[in-house]
């Protein structure tokens, strides 16, 4: 949504900014330090991990709302589950979702070494069939992080469940930059994706019921605070 006034300060992009950013964010703890690690090993399938800087601002968030049940949608190696789990605290409560548990064994190592595996509640299966368990007002924060197809969805889905002053946290929103101009994107399905998540971010800036801030970390994350 465009309101007319003129943002005068650049953003500064680029990897060597992007290495000065993570290197002036506190580096997460022991737990996450090391699954990233671990996941890093993977291979090109690693990059569609969080990074280092959004599982520290994750736990912030989690803290700072302060989350008792938080929502993950794309589970994949565990670290957003698991920066999530360190910000509800004990006795706080993450579910997290995934259509594969392909990385589950390594997600559960190192949630179990974190000491925090019995606040994570992993479901298999696709993320609408979870969100739809919950009770509207009943959860404090969802993080959206799976097949940028359905985010509009996840909103639709996502925003009744939140409380008040609960948040809807969205990962990729930039996409490449794709977002800007989607014909940019290098394939057809690229193009969709993009377009998709163009039309979930205005939505989401236009949304009432929200009160929204991109942030040009990473590839873009959204957050969403309920009225
Ligand atoms: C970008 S990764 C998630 C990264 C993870 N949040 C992290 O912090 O490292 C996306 C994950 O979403 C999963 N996924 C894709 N479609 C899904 C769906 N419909 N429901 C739930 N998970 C889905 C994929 O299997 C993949 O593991």
């Amino acid at each position: 949504m465009t309101t007319g006034i003129q943002d005068t300060k650049h953003l500064l992009a680029g990897q060597d900014v992007g290495d000065y950013v993570a290197a002036c964010t506190t580096p997460p703890g022991q737990a996450v330090t090391g699954l990233i690690a671990r996941a890093g090993e993977l291979g090109d399938e690693a990059g569609m991990m969080a990074t280092a800087a959004q599982a520290t601002l994750l736990t912030m968030l989690a803290r700072l709302v302060p989350a008792r049940l938080a929502v993950d949608i794309g589970t994949f190696t565990g670290l957003s589950a698991l920066a999530l789990a360190e910000g509800v605290g004990a006795g706080g409560r993450v579910v997290t979702c995934d259509v594969s548990d392909r990385w589950l064994p390594l997600a559960r190592e190192h949630w179990e070494k974190a000491g925090v595996a019995d606040r994570i509640d992993f479901r298999l299966g696709a993320a609408g069939r979870t969100l739809a368990g919950f009770e509207p007002g009943s959860v404090d924060l969802v993080f959206v992080d799976a097949d940028k197809m359905s985010y509009p969805r996840y909103h639709a889905l996502a925003v009744p469940l939140l409380r008040p002053g609960g948040l809807l946290v969205a990962d990729n929103v930039l996409l490449d930059g794709w977002v800007v101009d989607p014909s940019r994107a290098d394939t057809p399905a690229q193009r969709r994706c993009a377009e998709t998540l163009r039309a979930f971010n205005a939505a989401l800036a236009a949304d009432e019921r929200l009160d929204a801030v991109m942030l040009p970390l990473a590839d873009g994350l959204t957050i969403a605070r309920k009225r």
